[in-house]
């Protein structure tokens, strides 16, 4: 198992918003998050990228607990893109995901081949090179949203922490982005809101239901009518389609 949590919990003012979560995510693999608004994804996410300390528990990378690596080792494994981050207006796209290298770069060292290769090639497999140039407050939120997982992707991490990464994506850009994830070598554990598409791209899913982890497995055996119900209190139908055998879930109005 590249990344772990064991009984991993997290809260504010003695309330759990993570509460005993144990998870392993399999090298190379993609392990979706799914659950309602306030479930705990995002939050499980921050711990995992080290952006919060756990209450109790363990966070491992290789069975090595990640609060005890330096800095710039984690950085160099793990990219993590937010929900809703932000970064300077006055940057060009190229810059931004330029910020990607810098774990990968000593202090004086100049930017090389490599940089460079990293960073031409991270644009374009978010589909963002004919827009290196822009500036970031002249972009869309989908182009944003492209250009920070592009950030993530010339950070060559191993492990890709994604945060509702088709926010803001159209259809095509959702289904290429998700695609991409899926085909990287990399291992990944991504927060999705459409169970449609976590049932398409995750090899894995995890659903939270007030911050406890309710039920892990492949999306057949998560994406079940029960188990939808008891997370989200929705209704639904799950079929294979016909056509070529996905499963699709339906939801039952009324
Ligand atoms: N710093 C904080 N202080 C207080 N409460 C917090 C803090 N961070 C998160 N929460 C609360 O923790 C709960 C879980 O939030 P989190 O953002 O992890 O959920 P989520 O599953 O990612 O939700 P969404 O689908 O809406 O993005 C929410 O009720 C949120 O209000």
């Amino acid at each position: 198992m590249t990344l772990a949590t064991q009984d991993v919990r997290w809260g504010v003012g003695g309330l759990p918003l993570v509460d005993g979560v144990t998870l392993a995510v399999e090298p190379g693999r993609t392990l979706g998050l799914i659950g309602p608004n306030g479930s705990g994804k995002s939050s499980l996410l921050r711990l995992m990228a080290r952006l919060r300390r756990v209450s109790s528990g363990v966070i491992t990378l290789e069975d090595r607990d990640i609060a005890s690596l330096s800095r710039r080792t984690f950085a160099r494994r793990v990219a993590f893109v937010e929900q809703q981050a932000t970064t300077d207006a006055a940057l060009t796209v190229q810059d931004v995901v330029r910020l990607g290298r810098t774990p990968h770069r000593g202090a004086l060292s100049p930017w090389n081949a490599a940089d460079a290769a990293a960073v031409d090639t991270a644009l374009a497999q978010v589909g963002m090179a004919d827009r290196r140039d822009r500036l970031w407050h002249s972009l869309s939120g989908g182009e944003r949203q492209r250009a920070l997982i592009a950030r993530a992707l010339a950070q060559c991490p191993s492990e890709l922490l994604l945060d509702e990464p088709t926010n803001h994506l159209d259809i095509r850009h959702q289904l290429e982005i998700l695609a991409l994830v899926q085909r990287l070598p990399v291992t990944s554990v991504v927060a999705l809101h459409d169970l449609n598409l976590a049932a398409l791209f995750c090899d894995r899913l995890a659903a939270l239901h007030q911050g406890r982890l309710v039920c892990v497995g492949t999306p057949e055996e998560v994406l079940t009518p029960e188990v939808i119900f008891h997370v989200f209190g929705v209704r639904a139908s799950v079929e294979r389609s016909p056509r070529d055998g996905r499963l699709q879930v339906h939801f039952l109005l009324g």
